[in-house]
Parts: structure tokens; C-alpha cells; sequence
């Protein structure tokens, strides 16, 4: 089974279906990055071509916005847009207050500039990245060239000091190199094993000269879909602080499954 039409993308693509569901003509839509928001790019590009929505998207990524432009979705930049009505975007792992852990993809400050400019952010995942306790996915951050070893050695003297359970700072690589986002920087990934004080932990790490930004999203995000492979989806909610799950059959996960397993 190849990582398309595994289980986990299954429930990927359930959550993003679902989220393209609040996404109405006239809307200014943040385009999150990763293989979950690529699902989420897909169906708003099938519902602009086939259904005449009008909306207009910020990408998150030069790779969404190579995606979106390829699939017919009109683009602009932040700049131009202002403000959006909503971003909908992957997370690497989130907890019941609906604190987030992105940047797996490498995306995660133009991701928070966008979710940050949005009046609503949406999070699609597959329920596998729903924790108790944040921190068993590394924390990405990104950190500029210039002085990064002195960056990386302040952040370790801050770990020191943190409520976490690991302290392991590693530049990130891709290919043999080191990885380098589309701002030129490049990215720190802390594996701490557990996130006793998420807010404190963001705050001191974005104190530290070159740290450029945290993938810790606090406050930003109102509502996570949660996608299953049997295609039930549980929507998380901020407002309403609960957690309330919807297509109970798994019916439409079995057709989901025969059409991408073609
Ligand atoms: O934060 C991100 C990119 O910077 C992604 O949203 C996150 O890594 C989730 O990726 P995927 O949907 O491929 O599991």
C-alpha cells in the first residue's frame, strides 16, 4: 500500500474534504503546506473548476502555491489580501486546547504570519496527531545562517531550564544538505519529549538573536478537523470547547478508499 492511499491518508483526505465545507464564495483562504493541506488545495481547485467558487488564496509555501496554481486557483500575497477570512492548514500534533506543533514541512513562519492574519484558523489532521501532551514530535524552529551554531548553543542553555523531558537540538537535513526553507533559513528541530509549559517555552525561544520563529501556535488556532480512516470525522472546537464527531457510518471512508485506490 503506497503512502497514498494508506489509512493515515485516508483520514487526511476525510478531514480536508470536510474542511473545504466552510469555504464560501468571496472568501480570502489561507493555503496551508504539507500532504494533508494538499488534499484540502485538490478539492477547493475541483470546487473552483466544477462548482465556479470564487475565492481568492494565499499560499503558505512556494509548493502550495505551485499546487494551487497548478489546479486554477486564483492567488495573491498577504500584502495584497490584508486580511483572510480563514486559513485552513496541517499541524504535526495538537492537544485539547487546540495548541498546535507545525513546521514538519518546513513552512512554519509564513504558516503562522498567514493563520495569524486570519480570522479563523482551521487545522486538518489525521487523528493520530491528537496528543495529551505536546512534545513527541521534534519542535521545529527556525533559525537564521548567520551565527546559527551560537543560536543553536543558546537554545540549548535554555532547554536546560525548561519544562521538558528531552534537550536534543539538530539542524535539520534533506538530501545530504542542510534544509533551507523559502526564506534562506534553516530549521532546528528540539526533541523534547514533553511540553510542560508550552506558552512559556514558545515565548523564551523567540527571545533567543536568531531565532527567526517557533512551530509552537498558541491562540491561533479555533477548530480542528479530525479525520479517521473509516471516514468519521470529529470537529474540535475552541468556542465551544468540545469535541463532537460526525459520520458515524464509515461508509463514506470505504468509497473514499475505492477512489483513490482507483
Ligand atoms: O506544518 C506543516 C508544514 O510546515 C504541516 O502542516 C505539517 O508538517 C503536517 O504535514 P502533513 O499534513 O504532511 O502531515
Amino acid at each position: 500500500m503506497s503512502a497514498s492511499n494508506s489509512p493515515i491518508d485516508l483520514a487526511k483526505l476525510v478531514a480536508a474534504r470536510r474542511a473545504v465545507d466552510f469555504v464560501e464564495s468571496g472568501m480570502r483562504v489561507g493555503l496551508g503546506t504539507g500532504s494533508t493541506a494538499a488534499h484540502m488545495v485538490r478539492e477547493l481547485g475541483r470546487r473552483v473548476r466544477e462548482e465556479g467558487l470564487e475565492i481568492v488564496g494565499v499560499p503558505t509555501s512556494t509548493a502550495t502555491a505551485r499546487l494551487a496554481e497548478e489546479l486554477g486557483i486564483p492567488l495573491t500575497t498577504l500584502n495584497e489580501a490584508g486580511s483572510l477570512d480563514v486559513t485552513i492548514d496541517g499541524a504535526d500534533e495538537f492537544d485539547d486546547t487546540l495548541t498546535l506543533i507545525k513546521g514538519g514541512g518546513g513552512a512554519l513562519l509564513q504558516e503562522k504570519i498567514v493563520a495569524a492574519a486570519s480570522e479563523r484558523m482551521i487545522v486538518i489532521a489525521d487523528a493520530g496527531k491528537h496528543v495529551g501532551t505536546l512534545g513527541a514530535f521534534p519542535l521545529p524552529v527556525e533559525v537564521l545562517e548567520f551565527g546559527m551554531q551560537s543560536t543553536r548553543r543558546h537554545i540549548a542553555a535554555l532547554l536546560d531550564e525548561a519544562d521538558v523531558s528531552g534537550r536534543e537540538a539538530v539542524f535539520r537535513e534533506r538530501d545530504g544538505a542542510r534544509f533551507v526553507t523559502d526564506e534562506g533559513n534553516h530549521i532546528l528541530d528540539l526533541h523534547l519529549g514533553r511540553i510542560g509549559d508550552a506558552r512559556r517555552l514558545a515565548t523564551a525561544l523567540n527571545t533567543v538573536p536568531g531565532v527567526v520563529e517557533n512551530g509552537l501556535f498558541i491562540d491561533l488556532c479555533d477548530t480542528v478537523i479530525i479525520g479517521h480512516s473509516d471516514g468519521r470525522v470529529e470537529i474540535g472546537d475552541l468556542a465551544s470547547g468540545a469535541f463532537t464527531e460526525e459520520h458515524g457510518t464509515g461508509e463514506e471512508g470505504e468509497n473514499l478508499f475505492r477512489d483513490i485506490a482507483g
